[in-house]
């Protein structure tokens, strides 16, 4: 299910007291990115939509489980990368076609996946105005993507994480079928900001691809 941004701004409100987030600073992010876009190659709406629509979408969040997921991708998915996913399909000689990131991945993998043909959708938020001023002008195909209200050059499509927004991303342009791997919401091996953030992926993915969607 696609997202309106009246929906979106319910959930956002939410998140935002549950972290003590910004939205003034989320909004000043999206500000900066929209400038820089300015000045680098950016990806349109209608190449991802051609690249998506009418095709099998997999979506590659980065828990451990990835590792032993990739081998059930076939060459005729397309292929969605959440941040460091990115350096695990690498190293299977996988090259996303869209990386999806708020640039708190392995920069070095995204920029190489980038130069050998990945698109980059960035998501700009309060906390990586930095990474945004640091990393953007080194990326090319690149769309960006906040989660406070839009700008013409800055989108929101919906979702939190790096991996349930590149669900909301996908289902923005219409495919065929969306498959998750590498996702593990009750993964014990992360700290109790990142379980809090899985948290509210899988309540966002579950709204996005239906009930049940997130059951091992
Ligand atoms: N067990 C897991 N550990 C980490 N990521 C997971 C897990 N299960 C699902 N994911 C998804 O994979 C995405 C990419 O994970 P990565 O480790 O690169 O985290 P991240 O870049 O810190 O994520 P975010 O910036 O969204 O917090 C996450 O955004 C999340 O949606
Ligand atoms: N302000 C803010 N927004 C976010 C953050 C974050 O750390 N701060 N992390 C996200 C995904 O991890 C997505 N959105
Ligand atoms: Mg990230």
């Amino acid at each position: 299910m696609q997202m309106r941004f009246e929906e979106w701004d319910r959930i956002y409100k939410r998140i935002l007291a549950d972290f003590s987030f910004s939205r003034s600073r989320d909004e000043e992010a999206a500000r900066v990115l929209s400038s820089l876009l300015d000045s680098i190659d950016q990806i349109t709406l209608d190449e991802l939509k051609d690249a998506v629509r009418g095709r099998d979408v997999v979506v590659c969040g980065n828990a451990p489980r990835l590792r032993d997921e990739i081998g059930g991708i076939t060459p005729s998915d397309v292929v969605l990368a959440a941040d460091g996913a990115t350096s695990v399909l690498l190293e299977h000689d996988v090259i996303p076609d869209i990386i999806v990131t708020d640039l708190d991945g392995c920069m070095p993998d995204i920029i190489d996946a980038n130069r050998r043909g990945s698109a980059v959708v960035v998501h700009a938020h309060g906390d990586n105005i930095d990474k945004l001023k640091e990393h953007v002008p080194h990326l090319r195909r690149v769309l960006g993507t906040t989660q406070a209200s839009p700008l013409e050059n800055v989108h929101n499509f919906g979702g939190f994480t790096d991996g349930d927004r590149a669900v909301f991303l996908a289902l923005e342009f219409m495919p065929k079928s969306i498959r998750l791997i590498g996702f593990d919401f009750d993964d014990e091996n992360v700290t109790p900001r990142k379980s809090k953030k899985l948290r509210w992926a899988k309540v966002l993915l579950e709204i996005a691809l239906g009930p049940g969607c997130t059951d091992p």
